[in-house]
């Protein structure tokens, strides 16, 4: 089960855990790939010759193709060359003899995703008259395996100036931009003049288009892919999904807590309703018999008169015959004894729907709400011999008892006063005639 103390902890590590990925993503060393880790880049040349009917030309320098020589002379109106790195998914074998093997054995681009690299560790050789080179990178619109997009390839490019050659720099990813001359050439709006890394198939170096006739000797000695160990993105995601978990299972650990406090609360409510059931049975009930007292039938007798104005409604007044003198004779213990086995005489012989209470002393009212007088002179009766033929036990002894009984039902729009004086007239002609008699008057 978890608890305050345990929600803490967890806080407390996940405050942890955020610190050291904050220091991690600050302090941890970069990992560094070479552009070409593989065989699987093509390596390949090209100079205004082909295309534009220039004179330019450009060759490898050894069989290793790193270092290239451009021979820039007049005949296009964009002296161009330089080489390019094209990303492929088979092993490319380059051969110097057959340079026509570049397009024979690119069966299909492969695109790399730089998006969340942090740039470029470059370190190019030059020789030549020019004041600066250019890197740089085409990016498909969509992956696509036979290599043809429907979409123009975007092209973004950084210049470096000629004092940056000879030795390494690092180029953020963030400095390629897409020309102008690209934007121009595909009617592109500038909506699209964002750079796009995620589709990445080529990488190139070449000499500026608007460069003075000369020879060009670069040697590419080293292009490193720099990138963190844990791009910062991935860091900042890992601690906010910390957090709103921690902060899920804190919201769930009170919404257990408020779920439990009530139900705790309502069974608390269930127990002192219970009890305040209890106390008020206890209130409306007769202490020595269990059935109702006064009090009880006070309440009965006020919703059943006010609902149900005198139909089918009987009551029987009973009255234990010569009480006073079983009270003299053998005490109040043995008195208090009879009239708690007379109720229970009585009570066992009523069907659930009479109402049976202790209207005082050794009197007893029965309210029988669904039977005609009939009915209820019947159970009178039968309530009268039961206790009559069979004696009552005292300490040491028994002893017979007799009870009086009057019946009446009530009538139309009578007050439960104007019935029970009825009753009562009826159980003083029982009394009159002798006792151990039921007496019934309309
Ligand atoms: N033991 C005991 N006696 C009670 C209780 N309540 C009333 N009594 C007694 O019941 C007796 C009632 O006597 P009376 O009203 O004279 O009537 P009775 O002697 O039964 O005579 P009839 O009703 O005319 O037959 C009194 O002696 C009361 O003290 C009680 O809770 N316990």
């Amino acid at each position: 089960m978890i608890t305050h103390k345990h929600l803490a902890y967890i806080r407390l590590a996940i405050g942890f855990a955020s610190l050291i990925l904050i220091a991690v993503s600050i302090w941890a060393p970069e990992r560094r790939i070479p552009l070409a880790s593989d065989e699987r880049s093509a390596p390949g040349t090209y100079d205004d010759r082909d295309k534009v009917g220039g004179n330019s030309s450009v060759h490898w320098l050894t069989d290793q193709p790193k270092g290239f020589l451009c021979e820039i002379r007049d005949g296009a109106p964009f002296k161009a060359c330089g080489i390019t790195l094209t990303f492929t998914t088979k092993p490319f074998r380059y051969s110097r003899d057959d340079p026509s093997a570049f397009n024979k054995q690119i069966e299909a681009l492969r695109y790399e995703d730089f998006r969340h690299i942090k740039g470029f560790e470059v370190d190019i050789s030059y020789k030549g008259d020019s004041n600066s080179l250019r890197l740089y990178m085409r990016n498909a619109k969509e992956r696509n395996i036979k290599g043809v997009n429907q979409e123009p390839e975007k092209f973004m490019s950084v210049s470096i100036q000629r004092n940056e050659t000879n030795k390494p720099i690092f180029i953020n990813l963030h400095e390629f931009h897409v020309p102008n001359w690209w934007m121009e050439a595909h009617a592109k709006s500038r909506l699209e003049a964002q750079p796009e890394f995620n589709n990445v198939f080529q990488f190139g170096i070449d000499v500026p288009y608007n460069i003075p006739n000369g020879t060009h000797i670069l040697t590419v000695n080293k292009i490193t892919i720099v990138k963190s160990w844990l791009p910062t993105a991935t860091i900042y995601i890992a601690i906010t999904a910390m957090w709103i978990s921690v902060f899920l299972l804190e919201a769930l650990f009170r919404v257990h807590k408020l779920y439990r406090d009530n139900r705790r609360y309502h069974q608390s409510l269930k127990i002192l309703e219970s009890r305040y059931h209890e106390l008020q049975n206890d209130a409306n009930q007769d202490a020595l018999t269990k059935v109702y007292n006064r009090r009880g039938l006070d309440h009965v007798i006020e919703i059943i008169f006010n609902t149900q104005k005198g139909q089918n409604l009987c009551i029987a007044v009973l009255d234990i015959d010569h009480f006073k003198q079983v009270n003299d004779t053998f005490g109040h213990g043995p008195g208090d004894a009879i009239l708690k086995q007379v109720a229970q005489r009585i009570t066992q012989n009523l069907s659930d729907d009479i109402i049976v209470g202790r209207w005082g002393g050794e009197e007893f009212l029965l309210l029988s709400p669904n039977s005609s007088l009939e009915q209820l002179t019947f159970l009178a009766h039968k309530i009268r011999s039961l206790i009559a033929e069979t004696p009552f036990d005292i300490p040491e002894k028994t002893i017979n008892i007799t009870i009086s009984i009057g019946c009446t039902a009530v009538r139309n729009n009578e007050t439960f006063s104007q019935a029970f004086g009825r009753a009562d007239q009826a159980l003083y002609s029982a009394k009159e005639r002798g006792r151990n008699t039921v007496c019934t008057t309309r």
